[in-house]
């Protein structure tokens, strides 16, 4: 990965004395074979199609000082305007290819999904000695191993759960309110709490405690873990022989971290499904995705324990892929809201014309069967996940099969990133993207709609399946945050307002999380306030 490279070269460059010598020699000289079998090799061919356009490679080192640590999704970006939107960059012998197009994205893995529908394999993440993740539906190699995980999520998590999704989806942000409303200044832990609490809710169908549920805290401890290990900083990871390392050697803290992964990932796969087991057997009738796909075995004979072992691996994957990218957007857009305070009100306007205005004792939360009737609110969700698309690069596809496109070659093993970030920010489609502007999603005389930000959600056979789930708990959130409170900024001490708009800057990592920030949160009114206070919320 890109950012591993960069990342890298990042440590390299900051260490100082012999250890950085000695690891930039070996970089090198391990990226001069690379380099040489790639590309040594193809010269002495036959002449055959170029590669993509692209900033001019270093040798050995290829593109690998190009790449900042930070904002790589916005560097890409560049390069789509200066290169077009298909661009090739190397990294240490590694064919990255940049797509900055809905069109280019969508012929290369949608039509093509043959051929650009792998992923990837690190060692840190895939080596059984190290975090052994091979069981993730997120990493796993294009194959038969991923189809079964793809059948299960489509036939059980899709309509056959919408009915019980929305009551869950419905009481968690009810809850989230009740708990906003109490404590404020926790805005962001009850926000992720409500988002992993449905997941594991529509996951495993568990009654969850409304806080501090320990199903909750095991699988944040293992997304932490797992995310902290996926971020693609580790030498072993350029250097395969180090996962040989005994864990108490100094400087082996990456296999430290590995293990500590390995054991939360146990724990997570293990203790909710086995708890989902015994509550169906005790006669719960809970829909989940667990519940649902349960009823296709049998019982627990052989013929039946490797689709358990699939079952039980979709489920542990849900918690880590769905919670953090959908915490961005929504996360993001409460910043979003106190720097344009005319967007806050024109959502407010319209909540208050369909569930009564926060003065009116008619006043209620709004439910999904609103939904149809806030246009404007789902214009908001639309443009956020425009504006923060969760994933800024797209997760990476990799290519099983040399291509050739629009007369480029795509060699085999290519890693292809489809730039959400760029392509939801190409002014061709999203004219002044720059602009947070709901209207660009709502029909209007003087404009032609703008298409739906699919992009977030990546491209072709590995595309998204938790999308419908997402959208539907960002809208229920979000309505209900704005029916009930109005966000504002804090104040300096001199008295002026603390302007938020350095949230809206990218970041180092993979997932587009903005920093920490603060904000004035405040019940709209008395009437808001009492009715949040008398919500009663069921456990589960
Ligand atoms: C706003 C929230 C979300 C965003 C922006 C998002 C975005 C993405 C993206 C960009 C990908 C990679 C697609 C590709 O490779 O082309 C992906 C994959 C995936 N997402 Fe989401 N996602 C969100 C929520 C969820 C939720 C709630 C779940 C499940 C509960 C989920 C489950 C998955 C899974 C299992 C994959 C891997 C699919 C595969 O490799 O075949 N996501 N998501």
């Amino acid at each position: 990965m890109p950012n591993a490279i960069a990342e890298v070269w990042t440590i390299l460059r900051e260490m100082n004395g012999a250890s950085s010598v000695i690891y930039a020699c070996l970089v090198s000289f391990s990226c001069g074979i690379v380099v040489y079998l790639i590309y040594g090799r193809e010269s002495a061919k036959a002449p055959r199609p170029p590669l993509p356009p692209g900033p001019k490679p270093l040798p050995l080192l290829g593109n690998l000082l190009d790449m900042p640590v930070v904002a790589l999704c916005v560097k890409y970006a560049e390069w789509g305007e200066k290169y077009g939107d298909v661009v090739h960059v190397r990294a240490l012998g590694k064919h990255i290819i940049i797509l900055n197009s809905y069109k280019a994205a969508t012929e290369l893995l949608h039509q093509r999904g043959s051929i650009h529908s792998s992923r990837p394999q690190t060692p840190m993440v895939h080596d059984p000695r190290l975090m052994d993740m091979d069981w993730s539906f997120v990493m796993k190699p294009y194959g038969s191993s991923w189809k079964q995980h793809r059948r299960l999520v489509v036939q059980h998590l899709g309509p056959a759960l919408a009915g019980s999704l929305y009551t869950v989806q419905t009481e968690s942000a009810y809850q989230l309110v009740k708990s906003v409303l109490d404590e404020p200044d926790s805005f962001e832990a009850h926000l992720r709490h409500a988002i992993g609490r449905v997941i594991l809710g529509v996951s495993y169908g568990l009654k969850l405690q409304l806080s501090n549920d320990p199903h909750v805290a095991m699988a944040e401890k293992m997304t932490r873990l797992a995310g902290e290990g996926l971020e693609p900083k580790f030498l072993v990871n350029v250097f395969p022989f180090m996962k040989y390392i005994p864990e108490w050697m100094p400087g082996a803290g990456f296999r430290r971290l590995a293990a500590a992964a390995r054991r939360a990932t146990q724990e997570l796969l293990d203790a909710p499904f086995e708890a989902t087991k015994k509550e169906i057997a005790a006669g719960s009738t809970t829909q989940s995705f667990v519940r649902n796909a349960l009823t296709e075995t049998m019982d627990d004979s052989d013929a039946n324990a490797q689709l358990l072992e699939d079952i039980k691996h979709v489920a542990g994957s849900m918690y880590a892929a769905g919670t953090d990218t959908t915490m961005a957007p929504i996360h993001q857009l409460f910043a979003v809201l106190v720097v344009f305070p005319n967007v806050q009100h024109r959502a407010q306007e319209e909540l208050d014309h369909i569930i009564g205005g926060a003065d009116s004792p008619s006043f209620r939360l709004p439910t999904f069967d609103d939904r149809p009737n806030l246009p404007y609110i789902e214009a908001l969700l639309k443009e956020v996940l425009r504006w923060t698309p969760g994933i800024g690069s797209g997760m990476p596809h990799l290519s099983i099969k040399e291509d050739i496109y629009r007369g480029w070659r795509i060699p085999k093993g290519s890693i292809i990133f489809a730039n959400s970030w760029g392509i939801l920010k190409d002014e061709n489609v999203y004219p002044d993207p720059y602009v947070f502007r709901p209207e660009r999603f709502l029909p209007n005389e003087n404009n032609t709609v703008q298409p739906d930000p699919t992009a977030a959600f990546g491209f072709g056979r590995r595309a998204c399946p938790g999308k419908h789930l997402a959208e539907s708990s960002l809208f229920i959130d979000i309505a209900c945050l704005l029916a009930a409170f109005e966000f504002l900024p804090l104040k300096d001490k001199d008295g002026k307002d603390i302007d938020l708009k350095y949230v809206f800057e990218p970041g180092s990592g993979f997932i587009l999380r903005p920093p920490a920030f603060s904000c004035t949160i405040r019940p709209r009114s008395n009437i808001t306030e009492r009715v949040v206070r008398d919500l009663e919320v069921m456990n589960g």
